[in-house]
């Protein structure tokens, strides 16, 4: 029997059985009140309606077509759908107690191992102890201090870009791998006080490796183990089914990438020679000796850093350039903001963010989240109990999505939504659309980095990642279309959790002399350590 086949069958057994466990559960419990939706087909519900390309926009449609809450059912799963930043904050946020665990999934989380990394795992002790891990070291109030660190990463992507350039690379092929090499090189700083090699460094091709593995082991649709969590007991030996193969392959590379440097920085401690780190920190600040569960935690926290913090903020700074392709008039205003302010004599610095001749930086920020939110579907959560909403009864156990997307798009909030236009977050004295500052439309932050108990740990050193890169780029380089080239089109966004513009050619020019002459005076070996953070409190 080969593969398909085997898979044909194997999924006869699973229309049958979702058929049985949806007539069980059906006639099992008293029929819920349940928000409006697509109608659904017998037994595999809406399944077949899930649109696997940029979903978000047909959640959007559902959303205008039913209500800002729209139920769907996935064969035997419950899943809600949440149009608006209400009923996001009614639930996620106001009933964090019951909206903030996470679903199994169970090829990733049981098979790859993926289960222990924060953003799958459920509402628990080990959740918030990976959290009190974030809270001690990136909350708020840490964010000055990762300021030298992020200034000395924007000035390396500019001299890196400039050397692709004199090199021959004149339309942006690299422009992206740049990008992730700078967000993956300040992550493996925090993380484990790790300086990656320019080229080709062993420890980013792993990790990048198993982000990969990870977005393909959690894609909707793609295992047919999720359905049938009773497959996951198959061997590896099984000639005809590769998945239990696959699975093993990628857990025990997740497994080496998790330990591998959790155990160099171990290493260099006992030898005193560790650079300082966020796991040299919270290990210092321990109390009593940790058990091998808070080691196990902390080690996966870690990792979290890199698989969760490098591809989020690189794919969002590589929407910043394409939309300095496509509103040209946008990059002349922030460069004018940032000449006046600098003088077109230094790079710009956290210390001029301050300056409110530079709130028009702050605005371009804030448009780029609203307009290519990187994750439109922000990461699923789960209640852990059944809830009264409005008229509704929300079952225990629904999957719960809010469509970032379509809220970003609602031209009640942001008037003509496909433009990007930062004088929306500005006031008419800054120069802007709001006559006051309570006309602001809300502030894309608060909806792009997640709701309530599970909202992104990393969020704060995300701004200032983007804050800075965009200062220091405009700063020196022009961008606009390739020669020769079409404008990139505007809805050219790849489908994946984490979304971002398919690849674009661009043409990125030195402004002035006195840029490149900026440029060339950068120390390209600089390193900024986490030197200066302080544990806020005992992890
Ligand atoms: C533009 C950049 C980023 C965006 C848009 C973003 C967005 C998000 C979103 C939407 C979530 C899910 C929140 C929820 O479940 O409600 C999340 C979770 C998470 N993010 Fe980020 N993120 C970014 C950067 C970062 C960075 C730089 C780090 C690490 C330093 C990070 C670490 C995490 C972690 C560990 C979680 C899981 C939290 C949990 O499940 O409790 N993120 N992020």
């Amino acid at each position: 029997m080969n593969e398909l086949s085997l898979t044909v069958l194997l999924a006869l057994c699973l229309a049958a059985l979702v058929a049985f466990k949806t007539l069980f559960t059906n006639y099992a419990r008293p029929r819920l009140s349940l928000p409006p939706g697509p109608n659904p087909f017998p037994i595999v519900g809406n399944l077949l309606q899930f649109p696997k390309d940029l979903p978000w926009q047909k959640f959007r449609r559902w959303g205008l077509e039913y209500g800002d809450v729209v139920y769907l059912r996935a064969a035997t799963r419950h899943v809600l759908l949440l149009n608006s930043h209400q009923a996001a904050l009614d639930l996620l946020e106001q009933k964090s107690a019951i909206f903030s665990s996470k679903p199994r999934i169970v090829f990733a989380s049981d098979m790859c191992g993926f289960g222990k990394a924060l953003v799958l795992t459920p509402y628990n002790a080990r959740m918030r102890m990976a959290r009190k891990y974030f809270h001690s070291l990136l909350s708020f109030h840490h964010a000055p201090q990762y300021w030298s660190l992020e200034e000395t990463a924007a000035r390396q992507l500019v001299r890196r870009i400039y050397d692709d350039i004199t090199n021959g690379d004149e339309q942006g092929e690299r422009l992206f791998e740049r990008i992730k090499w700078t967000t993956a090189s300040v992550a493996l700083l925090i993380a484990y006080g790790y300086k990656p090699a320019k080229l080709n460094d062993p420890l980013i091709r792993m990790e990048s490796a198993t982000s990969s593995y990870f977005e393909q082991a959690t894609a909707p649709g793609a295992w047919l183990v999720n359905s049938i969590p009773a497959l996951k007991c198959l061997p590896t030996w099984l000639p005809f089914v590769s998945f239990p193969r696959i699975a093993a392959k990628w857990r025990s590379e997740t497994e080496e990438v998790v330990n591998y440097p959790f155990e160099m920085v171990r290493a260099q401690m006992a030898t005193h020679s560790a650079p300082p780190s966020f796991v040299r920190k919270i290990l210092e600040t321990e109390g009593s000796p940790p058990t091998a569960e808070d080691l196990d935690c902390l080690k996966w926290t870690a990792s979290d850093i890199f698989s969760a913090g490098t591809e989020t903020t690189a794919s969002a700074i590589y929407a910043f350039f394409l939309a300095m392709i496509l509103f040209p008039g946008v990059q002349a205003r922030a460069q004018r903001a940032l000449s006046f302010v600098t003088g077109d004599e230094r790079m710009p610095s956290f210390t001029d963010r301050q300056n409110p001749k530079l709130a028009y930086i702050d605005a371009v920020v804030k448009e780029i989240l609203r307009w290519a939110p990187i994750a439109p579907l922000g990461v699923v959560h789960l209640n852990t109990s059944d809830h009264a909403y409005r008229s509704w009864t929300i079952p225990k156990h629904t999957t719960v999505i809010v469509n970032v997307w379509g809220i970003f798009r609602d031209p009640s909030i942001y008037p003509q939504p496909e433009e990007f236009r930062p004088e929306r977050f500005l006031t008419t004295t800054q120069g802007g659309d709001c006559k006051s500052l309570e006309d602001l439309p809300l502030d894309p932050r608060a909806v792009v980095f997640g709701y309530g108990r599970r909202n992104c740990p990393g969020q704060h050193l995300a701004d200032l990642a983007l804050w800075i890169e965009v200062a220091t780029i405009l700063t020196v380089y022009t961008i606009s279309p390739a020669p020769g080239t079409e404008n990139p089109p505007l809805g050219h966004f790849t489908s994946g959790v984490v979304s971002h513009p398919k690849p674009f050619k661009c043409s990125i020019r030195l402004r002035s002399d006195k840029a490149k002459q900026l440029i060339l005076d950068l120390d390209g070996s600089a390193t900024a350590y986490m030197a200066d953070v302080e544990c806020s409190e005992s992890a």
